[in-house]
Formats: structure tokens, C-alpha cells, sequence
């Protein structure tokens, strides 16, 4: 299997000597978590908001400096894709303890160049609107499971637009278009029941149109509303107002996008195998810096939580979960039938709770899960089926029965969330064999350090994480 590996900077806050990340491809021996959990940490930014503001930056009437971004594969391609299309962004210093700040300076568009999107969603969805604003061609691939993610709602909102795009019928990835210095904009009607990234693609470039965009999602689902509702926010905060006169539909006037600062909340998504990890060690995980409002999906955790029997409060602008004397202290955690649609970013770690659970879970509204970094449904049926659980696939989800499982090799896929689920339960399961571990640098390069050095160290782990 070929490995991925985001091959920029570590950055951690606990100096380089404490990295824990491997240095070979190998499978990792998940950590079984030794005793109840007392942890406290910080995570890195937020991806989403990262990647929305770097596009928003680049398209911007004036200079924006983004303090405490996320570094990660996926900022770094988005940025790298930026440059390629004449932004400037440069690392400057600033107070964050992942990294440095990133100051953007918009320049003109250019045409002319090839746009590696990685397996990022939001460099595949965002950038392409971007693009065709540019004067020239413009090349998108990816990585060879980018090649299956799904394209085709954005390849004919493009041609929809009036930008010329050449592809192999597919719907996917490789593509490239030719932009003419100008996107027409207007009236567009799109299906994003495959990804709410086609909505919010669109809606960022919307203000740069000529005639703004009028955009209607004419498709039965739409998944992650809240990613929707994040890039209006983003948006707001730029004083573009986007207007929504009917559900599932979205309206922009042409108007600047303002320049500025702004800063990124940490990632509330990659939250959820710490916050997780309560319920499964016992005893409490906080995270600090949780925001008092906000858009990211991950605020979702506060009230999906308690269902598996969490406590959970805030407190001096951190959020703690509570897992009482959790399943290795003699607890149990009990199944739940949740409807994920919204959020279908934190599936992975709710799917992996719900494999250590003593009564059955089903999780639907997330069939768009096919189309992620893997076909997630079929990933963790497989794996979690691998460690003898009891796992059936539902057309839109998952239902997961009570088994005892086992240790053994845990694929990843290429995909960070179905690392970080194995870790989860590779916390009481022994002998957990997280294939590719380095995925996780997708959106958090620091997963191993923080999950082995900050989580469990704490509470006294019982196995140390080391390389087969
Ligand atoms: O806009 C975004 O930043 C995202 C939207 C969601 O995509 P889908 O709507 O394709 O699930 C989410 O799952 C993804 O991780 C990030
Ligand atoms: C679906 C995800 O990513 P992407 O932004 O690549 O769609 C994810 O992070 O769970």
C-alpha cells in the first residue's frame, strides 16, 4: 500500500526532541491506556477554518495575517496551490504554539499552472472556483484515492458558470480548466448531496463574480450544514453577507472580501478521539481553548457525549469530558441510535465508541461518508468486523453490535479519522496495530505526540507506542 506522508515541518509544542511520529512506515502499537485519565491539552487550528480563510485571504481586497493556522497536509497543499495561483504567503512569527502565523497578500490571479490537491476536500472544492477566475489553464490531480472522491458537482457548476473544463467523464479528478480572467456568476443550480464542500466552494469565490451567484441545491440530502454555515460566517466576518431566502438556497452579491486578521480556533474535530478517550480509560479529558460559539461541528460533542454516558462541562473557556470510572475502570458505555448527518467528520470516533459499546448502535445520515478519504462505511465495517466486532453496513450508515474484540492490524487507508479510531479502541483493546499512523498528519502531524505524550502519559500508560 502506498503511504502518504506530509513531509513539512513538525511543529510541537513540546520541543522537537519529544516528537513521537514515525520515521518509517510501520504499523504503530496503539497505547492501551493504564488507569484513569487526567489530561489536559491544547490542539492545533482547525482545519476547515484554516483552509476557508487562506482562500478567502487570497481573494481579498488587502493583506490578512491568520494567527495560530493549522500546519498540516492539508493547509500545506492549500497554501501551495494558492501560490501557484499568485498569492503570497509567508510565515511570520506569532504567539501560537503550533507553528507560525501566515500572512497572505492577494495578487492577481494566475492561470498557467498544476494544483496538487492531495486527498484535501477542501483543496479539490475550493480551489477550482478560484481558478477559473484566473486568466490560463489550470491542472487539478491528487492522490490516487483523490482520484475517487467525488468531482462531478463541481465539474458542471464550472461549465454551468460558462468556464471551460476538460475531464474524462468520470466526475473526478484529474480535470483541468481554463479560466478567462472573469466568472460570469448568476444563477446556478447544483446537487451537493455528495459533499457540502460544493456549496461552500462556490459560496466563497461568489463575491469575486461578475453578477455574484445565486446558488440552489436542487439534490434530497445536504450533508454538514454546519460547514455550510461556517463559510457564511467566514464570509460575515469579511462583511460579505450572504443571503438565504429559502432553505437550500444561498445568495451573493459581487462585493470585496475584506483583508484583516483573523484568528483560527483550534480543530474541535480532531477533538474527538481525546475527548473520547475518557469514556474508554475513565477519568477526564480537557481541552483548552474551546471556543464559546462557534461554527465548527466538533461543539456537537457536548451534547453527543453525554449519550454514551459522559459528563461534560465548561469552565474557564476549556471544555472537560468526564468518563466517570469509564469501560476499563468496570463501567460500560451504552450504544446510541444518532443521526450524524450534520456532522459526518466526527463519525469515525463515534463508530469507534460505539464497537467498545454493551448495547447496540446504529449510526445513519452519513452515507456521503463513501465519497471521504476512504469509503469510511466499508473502512471501519472491515476493521472493526477484523477485530471480531459485529459491524453491518446500512445504506446511509452503520449499525454496530457488542462483541469482544481483539487486537490485531488495523488499516488506515490513507485516512487520518480511521487512525485515530484505532487508537481509540486500541486504548482497551491490547494489541492494536495501527497500520500508517503518519496519516493523521492529514490535519493534526502531532496525533502520536499528543495521544502517547499528553493523554495517556498522564494517567500512566500501560504501553508505550513504538514501531514494529
Ligand atoms: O467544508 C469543510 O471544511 C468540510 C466539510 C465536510 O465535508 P462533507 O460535506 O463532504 O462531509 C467535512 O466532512 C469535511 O471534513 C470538512
Ligand atoms: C472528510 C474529511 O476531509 P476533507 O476535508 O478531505 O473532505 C475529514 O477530515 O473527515
Amino acid at each position: 500500500m502506498q503511504v502518504f506522508r506530509y513531509s513539512g515541518p513538525e511543529f510541537s509544542p513540546y520541543g522537537d526532541d519529544e516528537l513521537v511520529v514515525a520515521d518509517e512506515p510501520g504499523p504503530w502499537v496503539a497505547p492501551v491506556a493504564g488507569g484513569a485519565l487526567d489530561a489536559r491539552l491544547q490542539l492545533p487550528g482547525s482545519k476547515s477554518l484554516t483552509n476557508r480563510e487562506l482562500v478567502l485571504s487570497a481573494l481579498a481586497d488587502a493583506p490578512t495575517l491568520l494567527r495560530w493556522p493549522l500546519h498540516s497536509r492539508d493547509s500545506a497543499l492549500m497554501i501551495e496551490a494558492l501560490r501557484t495561483l499568485g498569492t503570497t504567503v509567508e510565515e511570520v512569527e506569532g504567539d501560537g504554539q503550533f507553528g507560525p502565523d501566515l500572512l497572505v497578500t492577494p495578487g492577481e490571479l494566475l492561470g498557467g499552472g498544476s494544483i496538487d490537491c492531495g486527498l484535501a476536500g477542501t483543496v479539490m472544492r475550493f480551489l477550482p472556483p478560484v481558478a477559473a477566475l484566473a486568466l490560463g489553464p489550470v491542472v487539478f490531480d491528487g492522490d490516487e484515492s483523490a482520484r475517487r472522491r467525488p468531482m462531478r458537482t463541481m465539474i458542471e457548476a464550472l461549465r454551468g458558470l460558462g468556464v471551460e473544463v476538460n475531464d474524462d467523464g468520470r466526475g473526478a479528478l484529474p480535470f483541468s480548466l481554463y479560466g478567462t480572467g472573469a466568472v460570469e456568476g448568476g444563477a446556478l443550480s447544483i446537487d451537493a448531496s455528495a459533499s457540502s464542500q460544493f456549496v461552500s466552494g462556490l459560496l466563497l469565490s461568489a463575491p469575486r463574480f461578475t453578477r455574484g451567484l445565486e446558488l440552489r441545491h436542487t439534490g434530497e440530502h445536504l450533508p454538514s450544514m454546519p460547514h455550510i454555515e461556517m463559510t457564511i460566517a467566514c464570509l460575515a466576518a469579511r462583511g460579505v453577507a450572504v443571503g438565504t431566502p429559502e432553505v437550500g438556497v444561498w445568495t451573493v452579491e459581487p462585493q470585496p472580501i475584506a483583508g484583516g486578521e483573523v484568528l483560527i480556533e483550534p480543530d474541535l474535530s480532531n477533538a474527538a478521539p481525546f475527548l473520547a478517550a475518557a469514556l474508554v480509560a475513565g477519568g477526564t479529558v480537557t481541552i483548552e481553548g474551546w471556543p464559546d460559539a462557534t461554527t465548527q461541528v466538533g461543539a456537537h460533542l457536548e451534547s453527543i457525549l453525554p449519550l454514551f454516558g459522559a459528563r461534560v462541562t465548561r469552565a474557564g473557556g476549556a471544555l472537560t469530558v468526564d468518563g466517570g470510572a469509564g469501560l476499563l475502570g468496570g463501567g460500560s458505555i451504552p450504544g446510541v441510535d444518532l443521526d450524524l448527518s450534520a456532522g459526518g467528520e466526527l463519525a469515525p470516533a463515534i463508530v469507534g465508541l460505539a464497537a467498545l459499546a454493551s448495547t447496540p448502535s446504529r449510526i445513519t445520515g452519513i452515507g456521503h461518508l463513501r465519497g471521504h478519504e476512504t469509503d469510511r462505511l466499508a473502512a471501519l465495517a472491515a476493521e472493526i468486523t477484523g477485530l471480531g466486532g459485529n459491524v453491518t453496513e446500512l445504506e446511509d450508515g452503520l449499525a454496530i453490535d457488542p462483541a469482544p474484540l481483539t487486537g490485531g492490524l488495523w488499516h488506515t487507508y490513507e485516512d487520518h479519522r480511521m487512525a485515530t479510531t484505532g487508537a481509540i479502541i486500541g486504548l482497551a483493546v491490547p494489541g492494536v496495530l495501527i497500520e500508517d499512523i503518519d496519516t493523521t498528519s492529514k490535519t493534526l502531524p502531532q496525533f502520536a505526540e499528543l495521544w502517547s505524550g499528553r493523554l495517556i502519559h498522564v494517567g500512566g500508560a500501560a504501553a508505550a507506542p513504538e514501531l514494529l
